[in-house]
Parts: C-alpha cells; structure tokens; sequence
C-alpha cells in the first residue's frame, strides 16, 4: 500500500532518507535551510583555514624565538573576549568557549610541530 503525504500524521515519523513521502512545502523549506547551513559551514571552513593560516606563522615565529608553544594568560583574554561575544549573539557561551578551546589546542600541537622541526 502506498502512502500519500497527507496519509502522514504526527505519530507516524517519516523514515529518515524517504524524503518523497515529506510534504513538498516542507521539503522547499527545508531545502532552503539547509543551502544556507551549507553557505555558513563553507564561510567557517575558510574562515578557519586563513586563521590557521595566521597560527603558522605566530608557530614560526615563536619557534625562531624560542617562545614556548601556549599563552595561557592570552588564551584567557581570547575566552573572556569571545564569551561576552556569544553572550551578545544569543550564542552559548560555553558552547563558544569549548570551540575555541578545541581550536587553541589543534594550534598548539601544530606550534608544538613547528618547534620540533
Ligand atoms: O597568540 C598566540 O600566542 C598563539 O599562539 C595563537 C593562539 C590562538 O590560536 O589563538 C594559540 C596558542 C596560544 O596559547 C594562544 C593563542
């Protein structure tokens, strides 16, 4: 038996990937949403790659000053700096802070690397 959409009630969740049995406004707007998603996540790809790309260059100067890899007390100001951001852009400030925490240690392993070699 085949299912029109408008066979479909809010109890009956539709199969993740059957996306010919979702209401064809729906998928519209889904569509539209998820273009923007994919313009946003391509702006944070190049927006991460030309920091990294500022990152390589405080690891060789760090390195040919024989600066030490972290700055914590930097590292704090850039959270405090980026917390009060999210806090203005109804962004999760823990959400923020763990972000860059994660970005800051990809870059210290990559100063850490710079050092070494
Ligand atoms: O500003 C520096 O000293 C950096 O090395 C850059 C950076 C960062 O990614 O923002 C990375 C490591 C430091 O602990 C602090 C900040």
């Amino acid at each position: 038996m085949t299912h029109s959409t408008s066979d479909r009630t809010a109890d009956q969740p539709v199969t993740p990937g059957d996306t010919e049995s979702i209401d064809p406004a729906v998928f519209d707007e889904l569509t539209r949403l998820r273009e923007s998603i994919d313009n946003i996540d391509a702006a944070v790809v190049h927006m991460l790659a030309e920091r990294f790309k500022c990152t390589q260059q405080v690891g060789h100067l760090k390195a040919a000053h024989r600066l030490p890899p972290a700055d914590p007390a930097r590292e704090a100001r850039q959270i405090t700096r980026l917390r009060q951001l999210a806090e203005s852009a109804k962004l999760d400030p823990g959400f923020a802070e763990k972000l860059l925490n994660f970005i800051i240690a990809e870059v210290i392993r990559h100063h850490e690397t710079i050092a070494r070699s």
